[in-house]
């Protein structure tokens, strides 16, 4: 059974590029390793409708919190019985963003903290409803929320992909960051390690450490 990894952090922090190097380290030492992101915009029919809510489709869908966050929940349960699969084929199934992305940015927009009614209500229905995977441990990429807010807004300059109106909200992603180190700090769902996302991680020492 391999081990499942999530990625969580801020739009901006450096989740996509810690993703790829710790994939290439895990595969240099030998091991395999599966990788997938939440949402799965291009898989799943769920987080279609995230994306084109997010840029202001659907009516006031994007404005209702709760609402947003069943259609991400959506995905992550139609992805489950993959994920299960790969757990079963690889030694590592490392996940950008899952379970704890909807409890950190749903809160933020409600203005609540880890141990609020929103995470609670996340907790009973992706966890204990949907029954989705639990991870081995989740790793929260700190960074300030200005530096992840220049990263983000230096990758919109340079490739393609545009900022949705969540992450040009400076103040949600101030708030969103307080949540997750509450989440960090209590252990939620699984042991968690904080990483510091303002330098380069050290991907050998990442790696040696998820892989046991
Ligand atoms: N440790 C780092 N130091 C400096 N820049 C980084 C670092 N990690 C990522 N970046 C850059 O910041 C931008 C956002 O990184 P990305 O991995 O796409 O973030 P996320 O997936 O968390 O939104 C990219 O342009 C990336 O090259
Ligand atoms: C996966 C997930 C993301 N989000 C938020 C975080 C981001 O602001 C937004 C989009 O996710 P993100 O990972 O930033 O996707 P991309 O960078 O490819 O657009 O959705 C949730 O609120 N709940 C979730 O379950």
């Amino acid at each position: 059974m391999g081990r499942l990894i999530v990625i969580e952090g801020l739009d901006g922090a450096g989740k996509r590029t810690l993703a790829a190097g710790l994939t290439e380290r895990i595969r240099q030492g030998g091991g395999t390793v599966a990788h997938a992101a939440f949402p799965r915009y291009s898989a799943d029919v769920h987080a279609e409708l995230v994306a084109e809510a997010l840029h202001g489709g659907h009516g006031d869908l994007g404005e209702s919190v709760h609402g947003m966050a069943v259609l991400y929940a959506l995905d992550r349960r139609d992805a489950a019985e993959a994920l299960r699969a790969d757990l079963a084929a690889h030694d590592v199934v490392l996940l950008d963003r899952y379970v704890a992305s909807n409890a950190a940015y749903g809160a933020a927009r409600l203005h609540q903290g880890a141990d609020g009614e929103f995470v609670r209500w996340v907790r009973e229905l992706e966890i204990e409803r949907f029954a989705v995977p639990r991870p081995d441990l989740q790793l929260l990429l700190r960074v300030p929320a200005d530096v992840a807010a220049s990263r983000a807004e230096h990758r919109e300059r340079t490739e393609t992909r545009r900022r949705d109106n969540f992450e040009s909200d400076s103040s949600l992603q101030q708030r969103c960051g307080a949540v997750y180190e509450g989440l960090a700090e209590i252990g939620w769902w699984s042991p968690w390690r904080v990483i510091d996302g303002a330098e380069r991680p050290d991907y050998a020492e990442l790696a040696a450490e998820i892989t046991g």
